[in-house]
C-alpha cells in the first residue's frame, strides 16, 4: 500500500527529449535559408574556428561543427595551432578574420591549452561584435546583460536550452529556474536569458550552500558543471524540466555521460535531456543560426552602402 501511494506521486518515467531531432529540424531549415542566401548573395556563409592545442574533446565537438557547416552550406575554416604558439600569431589571425569578408562568423573554441601563458579573453575580445557568433567577447556579453539582444548573438548552448524548452512548450515567466554553473559559455548568460523572460531565477555552483534544496525547488533545472552525474534523484522535484549541458567523457570505458545521473532522474522528472544526443546537437544548430544571421546582415548592409 504504502509503495502504491508513493509510487502515484511520482510522475515518472520522464519523457526523453531528443535533441538531435531538434538539430536536424533547425539545420534543414537554415539549409534551405543559406540556399536562398547564396542564390541572392553568390556567396556562401563562412565560419572561420580557432583550436589552440589537441584536446580530445574540442576535436570532437569541432568535427561536430564542421559536419554540420558542410550539410548545410556553410564554409568552415579551422586554424589549428600548437599549444606554443605566440598569442600575438593568434591575435593577428583574429584581426585577418575580422577583415576578411569571406568570415561571417569567428569562434575561439574553449577551453584554449594555453596553460595560462596569456589571458584568452584578450582573444575573444578582439573578435568584432558583428562576426562574434559565439557572444564571448565582453561588449557582446555587455549587451546581453543590458537584454540588448538584437545588438548581437545569444551564445549557442544558452540559446539551446530556451529552445529545448520551446520544443516542449514549456512556458518561463513565473518558474523557478535553477541554473548550475556559472560559465560564461552558458550559466552566465542563461541567467540573464532567463531574468529576461521574467523566470525566478537562480544561478548557483558545486560550493554554493544548501544547493540540494534549492535543486528541490526547480520547476526547470539546468546542469552544465562539468561533474559525471553530480545530480541524482535527491535534486530533483517530482515533475521537474531536468536539462543537462554537461558531457564528461571517463577515459577508461571510453563512454560520455551527463552531469546528471540518467536513470535517476528519469523516475522523478518529468522531461530530461540525454547525453549524448541532447542539448549538443542543438548547441551547434545554434552556431549554424548564428552565422547564417551574421552572413544575412553582411549581405544587407552591403546592399544598403552600395
Ligand atoms: N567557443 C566555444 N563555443 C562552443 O560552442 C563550445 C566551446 N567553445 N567549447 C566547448 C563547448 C561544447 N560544445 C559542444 C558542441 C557539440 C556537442 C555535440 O554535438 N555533442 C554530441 C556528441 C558527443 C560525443 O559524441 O562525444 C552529443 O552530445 O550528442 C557537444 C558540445 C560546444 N562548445
Amino acid at each position: 500500500m504504502i509503495t502504491k501511494i508513493f509510487k502515484k506521486n511520482l510522475p515518472g518515467p520522464a519523457k526523453i527529449i531528443n535533441g538531435s531531432t531538434i538539430a536536424s529540424k533547425i539545420l534543414e531549415e537554415y539549409k534551405y535559408k543559406i540556399n536562398k542566401l547564396i542564390q541572392d548573395s553568390g556567396t556562401r556563409p563562412g565560419l572561420g574556428i580557432i583550436q589552440i592545442g589537441d584536446r580530445h574533446d574540442s576535436n570532437i565537438y569541432i568535427q561536430k561543427k564542421l559536419q554540420a557547416s558542410c550539410k548545410i552550406g556553410v564554409d568552415a575554416f579551422l586554424f589549428k595551432y600548437d599549444k606554443n604558439i605566440s598569442k600575438n600569431q593568434v591575435l593577428d589571425k583574429i584581426i585577418e578574420l575580422n577583415n576578411d569578408p569571406k568570415i561571417n562568423g569567428i569562434i575561439t573554441q574553449l577551453p584554449l591549452e594555453i596553460s595560462n601563458r596569456f589571458d584568452y579573453t584578450d582573444l575573444t575580445n578582439l573578435v568584432v561584435p558583428e562576426k562574434d557568433v559565439d557572444c564571448l567577447s565582453s561588449s557582446c556579453y555587455n549587451n546581453l546583460c543590458n537584454h540588448k539582444f538584437l545588438e548581437n548573438f545569444v551564445p549557442c548552448a544558452a540559446n539551446a536550452c530556451l529552445k529545448i524548452l520551446e520544443s516542449i512548450n514549456c512556458s518561463i515567466a513565473g518558474k523557478r529556474v535553477v541554473i548550475l554553473g556559472s560559465s560564461k559559455l552558458v550559466g552566465l548568460p542563461l541567467k540573464h536569458l532567463m531574468e529576461f523572460k521574467k523566470a525566478d531565477t537562480f544561478l548557483c555552483d558545486k560550493t554554493t550552500k544548501d544547493l540540494k534544496f534549492l535543486c528541490q525547488t526547480a520547476d526547470i533545472l539546468i546542469v552544465a558543471i562539468g561533474c559525471s552525474q553530480f545530480i541524482n534523484a535527491d535534486y530533483i522535484k517530482p515533475g521537474a524540466v531536468v536539462i543537462d549541458v554537461g558531457i564528461n567523457y571517463d577515459e577508461t570505458n571510453r563512454k560520455v555521460t551527463g552531469d546528471v545521473h540518467f536513470e535517476q532522474a528519469l523516475q522523478k522528472a518529468s522531461y530530461i535531456t540525454p547525453v549524448p544526443g541532447g542539448v549538443g546537437p542543438v548547441t551547434v544548430s545554434m552556431l549554424m543560426m548564428n552565422t547564417y544571421k551574421a552572413a544575412l546582415k553582411h549581405h544587407r548592409n552591403k546592399i544598403s552602402h552600395g
